[in-house]
Parts: C-alpha cells; structure tokens; sequence
C-alpha cells in the first residue's frame, strides 16, 4: 500500500543556460509536491484495531513543516547566479529563503533535491518508510515525476543541504547557522 500526500507551495526561480528562453526572466510557480509514503516492510506493520502502519499526521509532520516553512515562497537559483551576490551584499537576512543548487534550478534538479531532502528526513523521523514516487506538479501542464532509481542514478549534484534533515536550502550558511535558525 502507498500512502500519498500533496502539498501546495509557491517559488520563483529563473534559468540561466538557455539565452532564448523566456525562463532567463525571474518568475514564479504555484506548485505542487506529491509524495508517495510506503512501509518498508508489510509485516512488520503493526495493523492491530488501528488498521494503519503509522497516523497520517504523523507521516506528513515533518515533510510538511519542511515545505510550509522552508520551502514555500523560497527563491530558487543557481550556485552561480549573480542574484546570489546581490543578497549577500545587500540583504543578507534573506539568504535562508534561498533554494541553491548546482546549474540551473529546473523542475528535474529541484525534484531530485527534494527527494533527497525527504529521505534525509525519513530516516531521521520515520526509519520504516521510504518514499516510492516523488512528484513535482510546476504548471496545469508540466510534471516531473521521480522514483528511487532516479535518485540512485542521478547525474546532477546538488548540495550537501539535501542530505540533511534541517530546514536548509542552500549551502550557503554553515550546517551551525541552520541548526540555529530552526
Ligand atoms: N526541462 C525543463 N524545461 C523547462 C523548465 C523545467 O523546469 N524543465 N521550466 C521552464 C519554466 O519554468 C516555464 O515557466 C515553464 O515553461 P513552459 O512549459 O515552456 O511554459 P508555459 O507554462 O507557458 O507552457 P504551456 O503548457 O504552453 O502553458 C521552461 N522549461
């Protein structure tokens, strides 16, 4: 059995490697983030009169802290976008709201940070799921959807950030500074 969860969270962001698109231009989404929660092992579930593995509010807690606080409304960049520099020099409070990675922030680079994100979180809260299917809905008509082969292949690195299980977006402050901010 699967157990999916969807989260709304709004972002900008903008792509820098392709001249001619409109995308150059910082712009934002209303996006959705779909996760699927599944047992690791069927059973070991405990079912009893409950007839659940674990509470919904208890599997969502902490993925959606991470998306209503973090995440949500957080500008998305690349590690050398010259906007980077701009918040540093002139408003530096603003830093944590910046989601960095390596290249261009697309839907694909930003899914598979999360995902990672989420397994970090998984593993520190809740060791008997993993997420089987991780989606991004960016627009009524672009989707980018990710299962755990996707994360064990993937090409792009990303950041340390994403293999933690804080608040974090970038690398950007020091894991300390994080740990002191949430
Ligand atoms: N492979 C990717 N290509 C594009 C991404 C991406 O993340 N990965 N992102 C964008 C932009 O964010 C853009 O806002 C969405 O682009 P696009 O679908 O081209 O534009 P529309 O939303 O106007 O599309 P319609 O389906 O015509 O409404 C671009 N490319």
């Amino acid at each position: 059995m699967q157990l999916q969860f969807k989260r709304r969270f709004s972002m900008a962001h903008r792509l820098r490697f392709d001249a001619n698109s409109k995308c150059l231009t910082p712009h934002g989404h209303n996006e959705f983030v779909v996760v699927s929660l599944q047992a690791r092992d069927a059973g070991a579930m405990r079912w009893g009169n409950a007839n659940y593995a674990a509470s919904f509010a208890d599997l969502k807690r902490h993925w959606h802290r991470f998306v209503d606080d973090s995440l949500d409304h957080a500008f998305q960049l690349g590690h050398d976008d010259p906007m980077i520099g701009y918040f540093r020099q002139h408003e530096p409070d603003l830093l944590p709201r910046l989601l960095v990675i390596e290249g261009d922030p697309t839907t694909e680079a930003v899914s598979a940070a999360l995902y990672m994100k989420l397994n970090a979180i998984l593993a520190a809260h809740l060791p008997d799921f993993e997420c089987v299917r991780f989606e991004i809905e960016e627009t009524p008509t672009n989707s980018v959807v990710l299962g755990p082969a996707d994360i064990a292949a993937c090409p792009i690195r990303l950041g340390e950030w994403c293999h933690r299980a804080d608040m974090s977006l970038n690398d950007l402050l020091s894991p300390e500074a994080w740990d002191h901010l949430t």
